[in-house]
This record gives structure tokens, C-alpha cells and sequence, in this order.
């Protein structure tokens, strides 16, 4: 928390969308990152994840459980060396859960408490069976897109490591305004779901040298959590 005047609180950006400052203490966000850099490691390690359109993108990603690549999931690294995706940890899994419930106050419930009947009757609904890791060096940036590979409404769950970044959370209908800019920090819990699981965001700057010096990371890693609801078999 870096003895701030005023502490950060937890705050609804939008209805479904919350911000948890400093979710991660210290101890965790370096227990998180040496599991990063494991992860990074080939076989199906980071890589730079090249667009459609022949562009590449700047934050290089490894992915956990099923590989995500332009634009959907597949059980191997088709866009990388082609070796079987990671297994996603139990624990990783578990702490999805336990951020929905830090962010909404139990699972199958939105940001304003209310019941999500779909969910709530649906516990496999909160079994996070997917993890992106997205590492952004000074000038990486994420352009506003929207994380609907996923067949599952059940929220998407972001947890951020070393350089502070601005965050742009927009809507459900374009990559334009309204849109609010959130400064995320290592150890910040960011959660998307119900009316905002679908909304247009994106990262247009990391703030170089803001990590936490004790954390022993240069740049920014974030790390998403999602279910896939894809069933046995994506291709
Ligand atoms: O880096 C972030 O905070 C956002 C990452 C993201 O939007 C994604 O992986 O789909
Ligand atoms: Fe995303």
C-alpha cells in the first residue's frame, strides 16, 4: 500500500465490474510471479502472438489449460512451438474463486449483491480451467478488444504484478467512450462479469519503474483467469 494518505478502496467501476486494490500482499504477488516464470519457460512458453491482419502484439502471452490464440482455444500451442498447453494449477483455479468472492461477496452474485440465477445454479460455472499471461514490457500496450472466446458467462478474473498500468474499462457496444481509465498496481484484483463480461477494455500504458521494489520484476504481468465452458474439445 506504500503508506498512501488515502488508502485505495475497493471500487464497482460499472455494474459487474470491480476494482480490489492490493488483493495480493506481498508475499503472495512473488509466490504468483515465480510461478509466472516457470510458465514462461518452453515447451508452450511465452510467445508473441501474432494478429490476423499481420500485426503482432506487444505484451508476449503464455497461456495455462487451454491455449488461447487469434481469435479462439485449442489443446496445444498453435501459434507457438505447437507442444500441449500447460495444465492449469488447482490452486490458480481456487484463487479465481476466492476473487469472485472477494469482489462480489459470494459467487452467483453481481456487483450489487444481486443474485446471478445462471451462475449461482451452476458451481462448475467457477471452475477456472483457463489462465493468460500477458507480460508488457515499457512500451507494451493491449488495444480495447473484448474476451469472448469463452462459451462460459462466469466472470473474468485479473490479477496484475509489478509495473503499474492504466487500464481502460469501456462498454458492451463499441471500443469508444464511455470508457474509465483505472490505474492497476501489482497485487490489484480487477473482476469482469455479468452485465460487464463482455465490455471493450484494453491497457493503452505501463508506467515504467513503478513496481514494487521488493517484487524483482521489470515490466508488468497480468495474469487472467477464465472458464471455458468449451466443453471436452475444442479443436
Ligand atoms: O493486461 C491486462 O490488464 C488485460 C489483459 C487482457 O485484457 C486479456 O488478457 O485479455
Ligand atoms: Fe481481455
Amino acid at each position: 500500500m506504500d503508506g498512501e494518505l488515502f488508502p485505495r478502496e475497493r471500487t464497482e467501476i460499472a455494474p459487474g465490474a470491480v476494482h480490489v486494490p492490493d488483493w495480493l500482499g506481498p508475499g503472495r504477488q512473488r509466490e504468483l510471479l515465480d510461478a509466472c516464470r516457470d510458465w514462461a519457460r518452453p515447451p508452450a512458453g511465452l510467445r508473441t502472438v501474432r494478429t490476423p491482419g499481420g500485426g503482432t502484439m506487444t505484451a508476449r502471452q503464455v497461456c495455462l489449460g487451454l491455449h488461447w490464440y487469434p481469435y479462439g482455444y485449442a489443446r496445444t500451442a498453435v501459434d507457438g512451438d505447437g507442444a500441449p498447453v500447460k495444465p492449469m494449477p488447482d490452486w490458480l483455479a481456487e484463487l479465481g474463486r476466492e476473487a469472485v468472492v472477494a469482489a462480489y461477496g459470494h459467487p452467483g452474485a453481481d456487483a450489487g449483491g444481486h443474485l446471478d440465477t445462471d451462475l449461482a445454479a451452476d458451481p462448475a460455472a467457477y471452475a477456472y480451467d483457463i489462465a493468460l499471461i500477458n507480460f508488457y514490457d515499457g512500451d507494451s500496450r493491449m488495444g480495447m478488444h473484448r474476451d469472448a472466446e469463452e462459451k462460459s458467462g462466469a466472470p473474468v478474473v485479473s490479477l496484475s504484478l509489478g509495473d503499474t498500468c492504466v487500464f481502460r474499462f469501456g462498454n458492451t457496444a463499441s471500443r469508444g467512450r464511455p470508457y474509465q481509465d483505472v490505474r492497476l498496481r501489482s497485487g490489484d484484483l480487477f473482476v469482469f462479469g455479468g452485465p460487464a463480461r463482455l465490455a471493450y477494455h484494453g491497457v493503452p500504458k505501463v508506467l515504467p519503474g513503478t513496481a514494487p521494489p521488493g517484487l524483482g520484476l521489470t515490466g508488468r504481468l497480468n495474469v487472467t483467469l477464465r472458464v471455458g465452458g468449451l466443453g471436452g474439445a475444442p479443436d
